[in-house]
């Protein structure tokens, strides 16, 4: 039997595309997604020949739903959790570190881990049916890969504040609106229309796309920004061991049965 395909690597001359390839499962991240992610960045980070990542998942309907619930509920301590967790925030840290502009295309539904996933990247370009929403909070949960770490860099105090404790689904207007999205696609050709959106890079050298999004990372404390990243990590598992994160997980899981 052929093994599942979970994330795919194409370059081409100004886009390298790392794409989530679990559909059925609104592209949930598993711990064999969360490897293959880190190995794909490991390459492009020790490559000289990508000049800007496109992270997108499989298909229309989303982007990344998260975790893997059907994989994760299995993960009952906070011991568990923190390994599962620190191990996705140090793909984000990559993502969010990366020496060349990065870009979510938010394609569907970004949730959760997910919307912590697009937060990571430089750019943030939505298809008009897409939503987003950190929805972990009605999971018991908070965000725990980084991304409420990344959204306070982003968004003003108020808004990430705002978008984190509310739960609330933006539609891809919305999210443009308060600046999380910079972008919105009409949804037909989505890559196509990305491509042309960033066209203009095809005027700029490797070296130079690189030397600016040194100086953007320059501007910030690196140090400081670990040890935020780190403190959400720990506190995400202290709050997954809680029997409300479980009974919240189970209620997904039993949605259809
Ligand atoms: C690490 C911490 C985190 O990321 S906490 C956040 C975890 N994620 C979530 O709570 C999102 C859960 N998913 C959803 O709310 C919905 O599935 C969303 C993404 C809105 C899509 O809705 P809709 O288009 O109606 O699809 P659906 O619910 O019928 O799902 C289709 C199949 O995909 C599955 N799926 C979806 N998300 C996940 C997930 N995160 N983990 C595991 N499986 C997932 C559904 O169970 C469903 O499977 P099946 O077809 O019923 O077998």
């Amino acid at each position: 039997m052929l093994q599942e395909m979970k994330v795919s690597f194409e370059r081409t001359d100004l886009f390298t595309y790392i794409t989530i390839e679990r559909p059925d499962k609104r592209n949930a991240i598993d711990h064999e997604t969360i490897e293959l992610l880190d190995d794909l960045l490991d390459d492009v980070e020790n490559s000289q020949k990508d000049r800007v990542l496109v992270i997108t998942g499989k298909g229309e309907e989303a982007f990344c739903s998260g975790g893997d619930l059907s994989v994760f509920h299995a993960l009952r301590t906070k011991e568990d959790a923190y390994e599962m967790l620190s191990k996705m925030s140090k793909v984000l840290y990559k993502i969010f570190t990366l020496e060349i502009p990065t870009i979510a295309l938010i394609n569907g539904t970004a949730v959760g881990g997910g919307a912590e996933l697009a937060t990571a990247c430089d750019y943030r370009v939505a298809a008009n049916h897409a939503n987003i929403g950190f929805v972990q909070g009605k999971l018991a949960i908070t965000t725990g890969w980084g991304g409420a770490t990344y959204l306070f860099e982003k968004l003003p105090t108020e808004t990430a504040f705002h978008m984190l404790t509310t739960t609330k689904m933006y539609t891809a207007t919305e999210a443009h609106e308060i600046g999380y999205v910079q972008h919105v696609l009409d949804g037909k050709a989505n890559r196509e229309e990305l491509e042309n959106y960033f066209s203009s890079w095809k005027q700029v050298s490797s070296a130079v796309l690189r030397a600016y999004k040194k100086r953007k990372l320059d501007a910030i404390d690196l140090t400081r920004l670990k040890s935020r990243v780190h403190q959400e990590v720990t506190e995400c598992s202290i709050l997954w061991e809680s029997d409300e994160h479980h009974q919240a997980v189970e209620a997904f899981r039993n949605k259809k049965k």
